[in-house]
């Protein structure tokens, strides 16, 4: 593919996703996979009962039991769900509130925050970088929350009212929550707390991705989002309160991440597969969509400070377990280059042994 014109980002969608969903239009090829993309272990087996995604009491970090929990779990499926977390249900209903509003605004209010030909932060679809992309069934508002001083505030929504508010008051609660992850995951491992959190940098990057998936007519031939892994350290999730859509991997099956309504989903992401030495899993996930009901989730991702360094933690590495992965830096952009390429990042920057 190297060398060839990418079609421009810029070629419009006929019509929306929205529009199409209210419509109730037949998805355009452009979105439709080749089979059937849900399978028997999807629509109608109940999933076996020894694959489930774990749940883990974030109050309880401290402790030898809820430790060797999380390091089981990162060391597995790669995800969890969190439970008293200590942030208010009140403050995560109102951040899927205030994200129903802003969807519920007519088309042209939105597009005031549209994202630019071939940048990522704004509202709009997935963006287009070859002919042969299958388009995920969505429309998103993607907006970078710290350092503080890059928010592009022209790209937050004035409506609702508290939007800006709720986002800015969200994003810190999350920081501190992230902190407090990263630590826990360096001490399961038996590392110094800050292992993993002093690679980031004292001002890393957040950066919030608002998914509105409306019905789709087609649901067997069309997803949500494509399967995929996190380029981020970790990502904290907040599924839609009653409707489910995420599935991840596990023993080879997708199996749904079920709705519990004030459980964050904490995904781990591949920069921290990188850091753990391939110790922990950065898991391979992906949105289904469903023909009748609204879906909307909160995504928040941290990355490392622009231009910095990460890697392995050098204790993780001895003969046993020899160095699995180089150092990446701005690993994001990276990782989108190889997506754009049809590679995967993960496996480019292993090493050769
Ligand atoms: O909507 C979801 O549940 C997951 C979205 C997701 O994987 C992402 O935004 O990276
Ligand atoms: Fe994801």
């Amino acid at each position: 593919m190297a060398g060839m014109p990418l079609p421009p980002d810029g070629t419009p969608l006929p019509k929306s996703v929205q529009e199409m969903s209210v419509n109730h239009d037949e998805p355009p090829p452009e979105f439709l996979f080749k089979n059937n993309i849900l399978g028997l272990s999807y629509s109608s087996t109940p999933p076996d009962s020894s694959v489930s995604v774990p749940i883990i009491d974030l109050s309880l970090l401290s402790t030898d039991v809820e430790q060797e929990k999380l390091r089981s779990a990162l060391t597995s499926v790669g995800c969890f769900q969190a439970v008293s977390h200590g942030i208010p249900g009140q403050l995560l209903d109102k951040v899927r509130e205030a994200a129903k509003q802003f969807y519920a605004l007519p088309l042209e209010d939105k597009q005031k925050y549209s994202r630019a030909v071939n940048d990522v932060e704004g509202y709009g679809h997935d963006m287009r970088v070859t002919d042969k992309q299958v388009l995920d069934w969505h429309s998103r508002l993607f907006l970078r929350v710290f350092p503080e001083h890059q928010r592009k505030l022209n790209l937050w929504p004035e409506y609702p009212e508290n939007f800006r508010k709720i986002l800015h008051e969200y994003s810190l609660k999350l920081k501190h929550m992230m902190d407090h992850l990263f630590k826990a995951m360096a001490k399961s491992l038996n590392l110094e707390e800050n292992s993993f959190s002093k690679q980031f940098g004292d001002d890393p990057i957040m950066q919030v991705r608002f998914n509105f998936y409306p019905p789709c007519s087609r649901p067997e031939m069309v997803l949500g989002v494509k399967p995929h892994s996190d380029r981020s350290g970790i990502t904290v999730l907040l599924q839609d309160k009653e409707v489910e859509g995420l599935q991840v991997v596990q023993n080879d099956t997708w199996i749904t991440v079920p709705v519990l309504p004030h459980a964050f989903v904490i995904n781990l992401g591949d920069q921290m597969q990188i850091m753990s030495n391939g110790i922990f899993k950065s898991p391979l996930h992906r949105v289904v969509t469903n023909t009748d009901q609204l879906r909307i989730s909160v995504a928040m991702f941290n990355e490392p400070e622009q231009d910095r360094e990460v890697g392995p933690v050098e204790k993780l590495i001895d003969a046993g377990r020899p160095r699995v992965y180089k150092n990446v830096k701005n690993y994001a952009a990276f990782n989108y280059e190889c997506f754009q390429k049809g590679k995967v990042a993960l496996e480019e920057v292993k090493i050769d042994v």
